[in-house]
Order: C-alpha cells, then sequence, then structure tokens
C-alpha cells in the first residue's frame, strides 16, 4: 500500500479518501500510514508535536485503496478454479503467504489477494459438533470481525486475520493480511451480513444446481478423496436445510450470478456431464455493464455449430435477452453444450460485446491457457473468464475515478 507523501498544507489531489482512526489503524501497522491534522482553514499538516488522537484523521491514497469482490458458493461449486481463473487475467500466479502457515487459506498474487470467510469460523469442528450447528450456520461464524477485518483492508491498513485449519478442524494462530489493489473474500456468506455486503465493489454468486453439485461431489470425493456415495449423498442432505436457508438467498444481492443446470440438449439426462449455464447479470451496476450477444436487449437464440464450430452430439446452444431476477432488471446470457475444439471459441467470442477485452482473443486465449481446468469446455469456464475481464474492467474504472475525484474531507 502506498502512502500519501505530502509534506505541505494542502491534500495531495490524489488523496482523497478520510477516516477517523480506529483501533485497528492505530496498533500494530500505524506506520503505514500518515496521520495529519486539519486546521481551522480545512487544509492539512503532517503530524507533529502537540497531537493528541481525535483530531487526526488517516489519509489513504484512493488511487491505491483496496477493491473489494464478493464470492459466494457452497463447498465444492468451483470457487477455487474461478479464482485461478480471475487471478490469471491479472497475470502471476497466486500462492499461499510465504513462510506462513502451511494450511493457509490465503492466496496471494501481485493484484489480489483471495481470502476463504472459513477463517471467520467461530466454531471448530468440535464446538460446532457440540453444539450441533453445521458451518454454514451464522452462529458458527464471526461476522463482527469479518465486517471490521475487510472494512480495515478497504481503508488500507493490514489486519491479523484469524485461520480455520481444514486439516485439524481447529482455529490456529492469526496471519497478517496486507490490503492488496484486490481483495477477494470467497466461502459461504460474503454477502449474509448487510455491513460485510455494503464493502462490496462487486459480488458474485456461483449457483450450482444440486444435480451437478451431486455429480461434481461424487467426481471429486469418491475418485479424489476415497468417500463413499453414501457418505456423500448424506453429507449433502445434511447440509441442505441451512444451505438453503443461508447460503443461497445471497444471490439476491449478487451483481452476476453464474448459474449451473443439466442440459436440456439431451433429454432426460442424469450425468450431469454436459451443461446448461447462465449468466445472469444485473442491469445498473456502477462500472459493469453486462456482456450482450449481437444486439444489446434483443432476444437471441443462436446455434452456432456449422462451418466455423464444430460441434459432436449434443450440440451447442446459446441464448440471450433481459429478464428479471429477484425482482431486479437483468441480462442473461446462456450456454447449453459443449466446445470440442477450444481454438475455435474465437468464432463465438467474435460476436461476444462488452467482454472488456483488451485485445481480440483474450477470452479465447485466457481459455486455451488453462484448458486443463474443470469446466473449460463449456460455459462454466467461458464466463468466469469473462467475469474475471469484467471485475479487471471494473477495478480500472475504479481507480481511474478516484484519480479524478475532487478532494473532500469526511471529518
Ligand atoms: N466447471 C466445472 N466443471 C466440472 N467440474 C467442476 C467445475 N468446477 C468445479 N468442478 C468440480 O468440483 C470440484 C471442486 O471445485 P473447486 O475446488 O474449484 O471448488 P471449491 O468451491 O473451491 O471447493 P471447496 O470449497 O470445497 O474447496 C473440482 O475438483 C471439480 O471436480
Ligand atoms: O463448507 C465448508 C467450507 O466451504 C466447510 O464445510 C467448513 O468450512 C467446515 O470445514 P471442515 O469440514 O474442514 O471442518
Amino acid at each position: 500500500m502506498a502512502i500519501c507523501t505530502v509534506y505541505t498544507t494542502q491534500l495531495n489531489p490524489t488523496c482523497s479518501s478520510i477516516s477517523k482512526p480506529s483501533k485497528s489503524h492505530l496498533g500494530f501497522h500505524q506506520r503505514q500510514v500518515v496521520l495529519y491534522k486539519r486546521n481551522s482553514t480545512n487544509t492539512y499538516r503532517p503530524r507533529s508535536s502537540g497531537f493528541s488522537r481525535p483530531s487526526y484523521s488517516i489519509i489513504t491514497c484512493a488511487a491505491d485503496q483496496t477493491v473489494v469482490i464478493g464470492l459466494a458458493a457452497d463447498s465444492g461449486c468451483g470457487k477455487s478454479t474461478f479464482m485461478r481463473r480471475l487471478t490469471s487475467v491479472f497475470g502471476g500466479a497466486a500462492e499461499p503467504p510465504r513462510g506462513g502457515n502451511p494450511d493457509s487459506n490465503t492466496l496471494i498474487s501481485d493484484t489480489t489477494t483471495v481470502i476463504c470467510l472459513d477463517d471467520y469460523h467461530s466454531l471448530d469442528r468440535t464446538g460446532r459438533k457440540e453444539k450441533g450447528v453445521t458451518a454454514l450456520d451464522p452462529r458458527a461464524n464471526n461476522f463482527d470481525l469479518m465486517y471490521e477485518q475487510v472494512k480495515t483492508i478497504k481503508e488500507g491498513v493490514a489486519v491479523e486475520k484469524p485461520i480455520y485449519n481444514h486439516v485439524t478442524g481447529l482455529l490456529d494462530p492469526p496471519e497478517l493480511i496486507k490490503p492488496p489493489k484486490i481483495l477477494v473474500i470467497e466461502g459461504l456468506h460474503p454477502m449474509y451480513d448487510e455491513r460485510v455486503r455494503d464493502l462490496l465493489d462487486f459480488s458474485i454468486y456461483l449457483d450450482i444446481s444440486n444435480e451437478v453439485k451431486f455429480a461434481w461431489k461424487i467426481q471429486r470425493d469418491m475418485a479424489e478423496r476415497g468417500h463413499s456415495l453414501e457418505s456423500i449423498k448424506a453429507s449433502i442432505e445434511a447440509r441442505k436445510p441451512d444451505f438453503d436457508a443461508y447460503i443461497d438467498p445471497q444471490k439476491q444481492y449478487a451483481d452476476a450470478v453464474i448459474e449451473v443446470l443439466p442440459t436440456q440438449l439431451i433429454p432426460d439426462d442424469n450425468e450431469g456431464k454436459v451443461l446448461r449455464v447462465k449468466l445472469i447479470m444485473k442491469e445498473g451496476v456502477q462500472y459493469f455493464s453486462p456482456v450482450y450477444l449481437f444486439d444489446e436487449g434483443s432476444t437471441i437464440s443462436w446455434i452456432p455449430c456449422g462451418r466455423k464450430l464444430t460441434c459432436s452430439y449434443p450440440g451447442i446452444k446459446f441464448t440471450y435477452g433481459p429478464d428479471s431476477y429477484y425482482g431486479h432488471e437483468v441480462s442473461v446470457l446462456e450456454m447449453d453444450g459443449q466446445f470440442d475444439r477450444l481454438d475455435e471459441l474465437i468464432y463465438v467470442e467474435s460476436h461476444l460485446s462488452n467482454i472488456s477485452t483488451k485485445f481480440y482473443g483474450e477470452v479465447t486465449q485466457q481459455m486455451l491457457k488453462h484448458s486443463d481446468f474443470p469446466g473449460s469446455n463449456n460455459g462454466t469456464g467461458l464466463f468466469q473468464t469473462i467475469i474475471g475481464l469484467k471485475i479487471r474492467d471494473l477495478y480500472e474504472q475504479i481507480v481511474a475515478s478516484r484519480s479524478q475525484t475532487p478532494v473532500e474531507a469526511k471529518a
């Protein structure tokens, strides 16, 4: 986090965000901020002798303030895969904090820091068992701390965040999280608490239908983790009431929802391999303009298979159009089916608009780069990649708008 190095009585025009010091500001990382005193003419002086805490404000460089993105989904619904795609859009690899807890859930890259909200479990595995609550139950999570820490990071100050250890089921000693350019909070509840929700600059919900969730869980937990079919069924059933009560309702607040359903191209398909994926995009969200197919606002149905796109059974179908979602006006882009050849995706990409690419073919390039990630041959990978590009664009717009904002003091 860069600090404002203003040593005159006038504020640097790029530093427009001013807030009162809180306990966390004045803690361990006090040296990261510069304290200024406001005088009667509403100008600012750097800290000098006679400084008394209540009369000082913390000034952070607005252009460097952290943009906060929320990603909500149930466990095993593709959050990690989405995060890898997002990080890749910004370049560089995301890694756990160097020299830290090997069981840390955090991933850090040059631009992004992804924190997992499981770290705000207030009850460890034993505690939840004793109280008979699941991790999805708000009573097993500390929303006050989540709010305080996300807010503090957003204001440009580092925090000591707890770690929930998925290996031991215990709460480990905290780890230091420094303010990144983009903070992603991913997990079960990024939009559950209104205070946390209000801190989000953009929010996404991964809505995986029960049939597909089940197919993915079986694939992962049976093949990779040696669980039995019965135990997977039992674990999904046990979580369902709390999922319905506390996780699923968050999708009404999301700016973008990626909904994953069984295909409609194969009658009575229950294999869950071919997917129908919807990208539901809220209208009127600042710095976010929904993607469209051919003609903005029209209703379109498109089968791109033919000379320019190779399709084997059951083919590919795109639809696009306006709709309503939890009372909000939205645009919905849908893809049913899967790609045979990813290099031909450029044909589809060239018919999509508002995809926030920096050069022709960037979506296709990203998809080809990660062709081994789950979902790369269908709408899950395509829409996750597009949302990654939209987040980059949103971030750049926010930074640009902040550096143009006139200085305004909030005492
Ligand atoms: N788009 C996809 N298409 C097919 N399978 C997928 C897709 N996304 C995820 N999966 C399957 O689901 C599993 C979980 O994915 P991922 O690790 O990204 O989810 P997660 O939400 O981060 O899970 P957890 O919270 O349990 O760590 C993957 O191993 C894969 O089997
Ligand atoms: O839903 C979950 C996170 O996405 C987990 O079930 C929750 O965090 C509890 O984890 P564990 O099973 O390791 O105790």
